[in-house]
């Protein structure tokens, strides 16, 4: 029970508890936790309080606070848990809220390498009957390891950041037709989760599945902007690239996985039996739900709590090898789908444009025009039967520049 008085339609409640970096008018943009419809300033009131880890907070990301590791996490979360619900502290905490309608909300950390997977199955198999209609719905390997590929750190984007249509090489007609350059036609969302590492590994050695939470500091809502037609053009045999390296949105907010706990569910029975360093005893199935709007139509509500794969697992998967992870790291899940109309992706919603949606204003859509509004959100189970609002991301199509 928090002393705060939380209306029911509040961004935040005071258990999630997300982490940001924020500024308002005239000072500097620091770290802050949201609570309700405020940001708790942390660097003064660490002051106040005298507390070691004063420092992380005074800072223009939350990267030095992820460096900190799992103990100061644990220390800092306990230490602002007590502070919103223990009224003795009431007086102390007060002038430290800032409003959230006066914030300016600015890119969380610095996203040091950013690797994106295909988790889901029903998404995998959709996209495959589209794209591949020839082949098997789900990859030879699918089942064996979670997929993914490797994408670009550097333009990931706040949420709120405009969204240049992209241009590129694609055919506009059929398969076959005339290869153009010009601005993508087929411009998609994907709606996932993001995972973002706190403790760097060692270059060498692996991440195994029970160390996760020592390495993963907290969750971010992503929009994996996809231009489909630039995408299936260039893609075979290496992957994505142009498709969608432009741009990549994340939440302001960054959930912390302590807060998930009361979110976590059994994933489903793996077949066949995956390698041993996939083995799941303590397993890291999340009961997310998301919603996605396109310019304020609600036209989807993916579920992930049937995802394939673990984001514990995925970490795994990535560290196998010996690569190593580094504070900053985001890698997301993959687009999260449920049957349709509940996916991820607009390509699945209207099976690659064939059957369009209708918006709230009459107007019909099928992939994103100049102008449109994407906004992703989501909600998770928070303690005692609660529901719990992880925030939200989103992003509005300019013309191409
Ligand atoms: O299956 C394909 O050909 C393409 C899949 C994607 O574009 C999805 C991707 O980026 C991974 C994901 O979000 O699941
Ligand atoms: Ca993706
Ligand atoms: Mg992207």
């Amino acid at each position: 029970m928090t002393w705060l008085d939380l209306a029911d339609d509040a961004p935040f409640d005071a258990w999630t508890l997300p982490y940001g970096v924020f500024s308002t008018t005239g000072e500097e943009p620091r770290v802050g936790v949201a609570v309700g419809s405020w940001v708790l300033d942390l660097a003064p009131l660490a002051a106040v309080e005298g507390l070691d880890g004063s420092h992380l907070f005074a800072q223009r990301t939350l990267n030095s606070f992820l460096a900190a590791g799992r103990r100061a996490w644990e220390a800092v979360r306990g230490w602002v848990l007590e502070l919103v619900t223990e009224s003795p502290h009431r007086d102390l905490v007060e002038p430290h809220l800032v409003p959230l309608a006066e914030a300016t909300l600015h890119q969380p950390f610095t996203v040091a390498d950013y690797v994106d997977f295909y988790a889901s199955q029903l998404h995998a198999e959709n996209v495959g009957r589209i794209f591949r209609p020839d082949s098997p719905a789900l990859p030879a390997a699918w089942r064996h390891l979670p997929i993914g590929y490797h994408g670009r750190a550097g333009t990931v984007v706040v949420s709120g950041t405009p969204i240049a249509r992209p241009s590129g090489l694609r055919r506009v007609g059929a398969p076959g037709s005339d290869v153009e350059f010009g601005p993508s036609l087929k411009l998609d969302i994907e709606a996932e989760a993001g995972f973002v590492v706190g403790t760097p590994s060692k270059l060498g050695s692996r991440v195994p599945l029970g160390s996760f939470e020592d390495h993963v500091f907290g969750m971010v809502l992503v929009n994996d902007w996809s231009a489909r037609d630039i995408q299936a053009f260039e893609y075979v045999p290496l992957g994505p690239f142009l498709g969608k390296s432009f741009a990549t949105s994340v939440s302001p907010w960054v959930v912390p996985l302590a807060a998930l706990e009361p979110a976590r569910v059994t994933p489903p029975t793996r077949s066949p039996a995956v390698a041993a360093y996939l083995r799941d005893g303590d397993p890291w199935g999340l009961d997310l739900q998301f919603e996605v709007s396109w310019n304020e139509t609600v036209v989807a509500r993916p579920p992930s709590r049937e995802l394939y794969w673990t984001p514990a697992q995925m970490l795994a998967h990535m560290t196998v090898n010996g690569a190593s992870v580094r504070t900053g790291d985001l890698y997301a899940s993959g687009t999260v789908s449920g049957a349709r109309p509940d996916t991820g992706s607009f390509l699945e919603l209207t099976w690659n444009g064939s059957d369009p949606v209708t918006l709230a204003d009459g107007t019909r859509r099928t992939f994103l025009e100049d102008g449109d509004t994407v906004t992703i959100r989501a909600t998770a189970p928070g303690p005692n039967g609660t529901r719990q609002r992880l925030g939200e991301v989103t992003g509005t199509i300019t013309p191409p520049p």
